[in-house]
């Protein structure tokens, strides 16, 4: 853990001791190197504890250093202008660009524009700025090539559709939560956000994306990249509770598209599962089903502010559902499922628990810190403090009991184990 001190030097010596250790363990690993060019690893390698920890406190010695030799005015000024990384990213995005630089080939800005569409000096100007991120390269003056970084537009769908839903609409969103406070306030209303007039609906946003498949499905597939990011990785969710031990031939009910239950069912072989979600998410669900899970994993359209149609199911898994509302329409989540619920059923929820200021180092803390941000914006809703959950399953019934919690290593979400007690 970075010591509370901040001296040059003391940051230095801390860099120089957490750079030997992953010099150290990179060097044993095989596999690509860590660079901006385009073989680079697209990933930072898992490995042992010890090495994540030194990788955790890089990461906060060399941002604490650059900002502070940056020193307070200069960053204040630059932060001001953060804007236009988004800004670039999405019209890199919007047009298509990166599709139109091909991969391990140099290209000339030109031939790029042609391409996609667009003007040559808007392309070289936007990809200019984009690769002061990292985002691109120029080999020679006048011609483009990927990076590791903007190669993943290219490669990777679920990521490329993140980056999409992120720019494409809580960005805009995000412009908009000063315009949603003068006229809404501090409201506790799904169709009362940033979103709503970003976008200029009336429909709470699940709805309104409802009515347009393709934003749907890209959300759809943000929210499957997410489980592949360190923080947010399904691993945590199969390895924060103990779904081995739940009985033989137990019914888990979950949701999304299903790749959570499917992550489950591969570890615990003896559980089935029903996934339910908007009917449109179920379909897309039920499309990509590996055949060999289709005995034990079926799907079923369900909206959650109905009565839970499963009764007596075992486990009902809410992961990344309830952060999404408001207290009253969480509890109503939660109440159409206590009646289907056996005496000792149990509810997994995984979701984040806001930390107490100052327990977690930045980097960490701003994850959730953006997550929460991103649930007022889009949903007047919001990360919850330990003591807010509590007060939440209380609310709704007496008997729903905040037996564990469990925060996995490396994950941004904890586990929440409720149950129905008798
Ligand atoms: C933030 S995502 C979480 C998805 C998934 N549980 C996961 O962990 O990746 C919220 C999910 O709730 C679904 N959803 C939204 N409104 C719903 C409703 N009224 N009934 C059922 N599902 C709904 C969305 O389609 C989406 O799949």
């Amino acid at each position: 853990m970075i010591g509370s001190s901040s001296t040059l030097e003391d940051l230095a010596e801390q860099i120089s001791t957490a750079s030997k250790a992953i010099s150290g363990f990179l060097a044993e690993k095989d596999g690509p190197p860590l660079s901006f060019a385009q073989d680079g690893a697209l990933e930072f390698p898992s490995g042992p504890e010890d090495i994540m920890i030194a990788r955790r406190n890089l990461r906060e010695a060399t941002k604490k250093l650059y900002d502070l030799v940056t020193g307070p005015s200069e960053h204040l000024r630059w932060l001001a202008c953060r804007y236009h990384d988004l800004s670039s990213l999405r019209w890199i995005y919007h047009f298509k660009i990166a599709e139109a630089i091909p991969l391990n080939s140099e290209v000339s800005f030109a031939e790029v524009a042609s391409k996609a569409g667009v003007d040559e000096s808007q392309v070289r100007r936007v990809l200019r700025h984009a690769m002061t991120n990292n985002l691109f390269c120029e080999p020679k003056v006048g011609y483009v090539a990927h990076t590791a970084e903007s190669s993943i537009l290219v490669r990777d769908k679920g990521l490329h559709s993140w980056v999409g839903y992120t720019t494409e609409e809580s960005f805009p969103s995000s412009a908009k939560l000063v315009e949603a406070t003068e006229k809404f306030g501090s409201s506790g209303e799904k169709t009362e956000t940033a979103y709503n007039i970003a976008f200029d609906t009336t429909l709470p946003m699940f709805e309104y994306l409802s009515t347009q498949p393709e934003r749907a499905e890209r959300f759809a597939q943000t929210m499957g990249a997410m489980t592949a990011t360190e923080g947010y990785n399904i691993r945590h969710l199969v390895n924060g509770f103990v779904w081995e031990q739940v009985e033989e031939g137990s019914t888990v009910v979950g949701g999304s598209t299903g790749h959570a239950s499917v992550a489950i069912a591969e570890k615990a072989v003896g559980l089935n599962f029903i996934v339910q979600d908007l009917p449109e998410i179920v379909a897309q669900g039920e499309s990509i089903l590996n055949t060999s899970l289709k005995p034990r994993i079926s799907f079923m359209a369900h909206d959650f502010f109905t009565p839970q149609p499963v009764q007596n199911a075992d486990i009902y898994l809410l992961r990344f559902i309830l952060h999404d509302y408001p207290d009253k329409f969480a509890e109503k989540i939660l109440e159409n499922i206590v009646p289907a619920m056996k005496e000792n059923a149990r509810l997994i929820v995984m979701d984040g628990i806001l930390p107490e200021p100052n327990t977690l180092p930045k980097s960490e803390e701003r994850i959730i810190r953006i997550m929460d941000m991103e649930m007022m914006t889009t949903f007047n809703a919001k990360e919850r403090e330990l003591e807010d959950w509590k007060a939440l399953f209380t609310r709704v019934d007496q008997r729903l009991k905040l037996r564990n919690v469990k925060k996995p290593v490396g994950s941004v979400n904890s586990v929440m184990e409720v149950v129905l007690e008798a």
